[in-house]
């Protein structure tokens, strides 16, 4: 297929997967809501339209849920609730065992979609699709593991056994960006501890939520268990049921500024909440950094995704002696990056997921540079089909620019001069945020005091990416409540039973 795209700096690009197999596999997607096993078609609540970002064409059309259907996938997932609570952890595992196995049979089908339906490279997508399919099999390993205890009280006089047990039917909200993994990262865990779920995707990316729900079925999961609705009035689908006592718990991936307000109405029912929210990630380089490693570690902080990550660094603070090397390096590694269709071969950095999310990085990138910043390399929209934006590092950035407080979630790197280590902790832990940070030092004492003082709640030393299914994602500050993934992410579907039990022994002769 011949296809407009960007490379580099406006050269036209050609061939890429066919259209017919890009067809073939939209078409073979469900289009509707999923509720107690059934697909249901477009209703009362229209639909929702998904465009491809590299060309801003129709994709496809997909029934969007009315509050009504929002409350019968409810009601579906408190039917299925006790019955799923009592299925044997091994059952459980299994099923999210085989789930991993066709994700990961059809990765080529899921990495394609996921990037016709928000524009990063194959290359990305595939990462995800091994990152997100990791998830299920991280969490049908951690079913059987959860136990409890037993215990003697300290005078004696008591038992005490602590149990566990699931929270009850939860409300996943995922947002577009990690359109799988986002999602298996939430299921997962919820399905391990015996929990039921309604799934809400993202309005722009609903396409491979559908096929994991399909293929979720396809491993076994009852009906009930996972209920899907896709909806373009989120709020007024989802208030209804944050309202509902038969609703238990609300995990929730996307900004703060809509995480702050699902906080706020989930005080009426005291839901237990996991918010895993915006971020504005500092990445530190030393003195005594190794440069070419700590360039890497950039392009991959930066660029993973292309920029479209709560875990994407926004601010690059450099100590002054390296900051004009690490510079001339890094503004030459973003210039030579491929920017295009994300189908095609040589593409390294797709289309920004919509015009919003491109108007908002072209704004801060104008704003800094109407306030003294410097464009080292890239710094504008590139004209034609499709919502493309050159990759760009900025310099001399004055120091209250917007541009270092806001999430970018673009190709972006704004370079921020230091002098010390304490101003490069102070510089770092000024944001409201405190998702991620990264630094870049060969000190391991430096290295190691910085792991204390950053204010986040992960640090990547010498590494720009630190995901990983089997560690706990998650923030401190406004970038969120609770962890994802590791041995923390199933205790947030679990809720702690104590039962107090007289001692056995009372009313025997001590010696008996
Ligand atoms: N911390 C993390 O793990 C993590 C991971 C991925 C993305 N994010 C954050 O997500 C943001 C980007 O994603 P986004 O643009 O989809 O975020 P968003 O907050 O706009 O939307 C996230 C989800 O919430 C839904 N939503 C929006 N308004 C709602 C409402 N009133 N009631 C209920 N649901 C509502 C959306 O439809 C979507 O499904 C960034 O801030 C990014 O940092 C965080
Ligand atoms: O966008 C944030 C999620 C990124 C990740 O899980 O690595």
């Amino acid at each position: 297929m011949s296809s407009p795209a960007v490379r580099g700096r406006l050269e036209v690009v050609t061939e890429t997967i066919s259209q017919d197999q890009e067809r073939q596999l939209v078409d073979s997607v469900p289009k509707g809501l999923l509720i107690r096993g059934q697909w249901r078609p477009a209703g009362d609540g229209g639909t929702v339209d998904v465009h491809d970002p590299s060309t801003g064409e129709l994709l496809a059309t997909i029934a969007s849920a009315t509050p009504e259907d929002g409350m019968a996938a409810l009601a579906a997932a408190d039917a299925a609730q006790a019955s799923w609570a009592r299925s044997a952890p091994r059952a459980r595992a299994e099923i999210l065992r085989k789930a991993f196995e066709l994700v990961t049979a059809r990765a080529d089908d899921f990495a394609l979609l996921m990037t016709l339906e928000m524009g990063k490279p194959l290359a990305d997508s595939r990462a995800e699709v091994a990152y997100g399919a990791e998830f299920l099999r991280w969490f049908s390993e951690q079913t059987n593991r959860v136990s409890g205890r037993y215990s003697v009280a300290p005078d004696g006089a008591a038992r005490l056994l602590v149990t566990k047990r699931p929270v009850g039917p939860s409300l996943l909200i995922t947002p577009w960006n990690f359109p799988l993994a986002m999602g298996t990262r939430k299921i997962g865990p919820a399905l391990a501890a015996g929990c039921t779920v309604v799934f809400k995707p993202a309005t722009l990316t609903p396409l491979t939520t559908l096929l994991l729900a399909q293929t979720l079925i396809e491993a076994g999961v009852p009906d009930g268990v996972v209920n899907v609705i896709p909806t373009r009035h989120a709020g007024a689908v989802t208030g209804p049921l944050i309202r509902d006592p038969r609703l238990r718990k609300l995990s929730f991936t996307g900004s703060t500024e809509v995480g702050r307000r699902l906080i706020a109405d989930s005080a009426e029912q005291v839901l237990r909440v996991s918010m895993e929210l915006g971020g504005n990630a500092p990445l530190l380089v030393f003195e005594d950094a190794d440069l070419e490693q700590a360039v890497d570690g950039a392009m991959l902080a930066k660029l993973r995704n292309g920029g479209e990550a709560c875990t994407a660094a926004n601010r690059l603070l450099v100590h002054r002696s390296v900051a004009e090397e690490f510079t001339r390096r890094l503004a030459e590694r973003f210039s030579r990056h491929t920017v295009g269709r994300g189908t095609l071969p040589d593409t390294k950095i797709g289309p920004l997921v919509d015009d919003d999310t491109r108007d908002k990085v072209e704004r801060l990138v104008t704003a800094a540079v109407a306030g003294g910043a410097r464009v080292v390399t890239g710094g504008a929209k590139i004209p034609g089909p499709g919502y493309f934006y050159q990759p760009t590092v900025l310099t001399d950035l004055p120091a209250d620019a917007e541009i270092l407080r806001e999430e970018i979630f673009g190709p972006v790197a704004p370079i921020v001069v230091f002098d010390t280590e304490d101003e490069a902790v102070r510089l770092a832990n000024s944001t409201e945020y405190g998702l991620v940070a990264y630094a870049f030092t060969k000190d391991l004492n430096r290295g190691l005091r910085l792991a204390e003082r950053l204010d986040t709640g992960m640090v990547g030393i010498n590494t720009g990416i630190v995901s990983n299914p089997a560690a706990p994602f998650g923030g401190v500050k406004q970038s969120g409540i609770g962890r994802e993934g590791g041995l923390e992410g199933i205790e947030e579907y679990l809720e702690t039973r104590y039962v107090g039990i007289a001692d056995p022994f009372a009313g025997l002769d001590k010696d008996s």
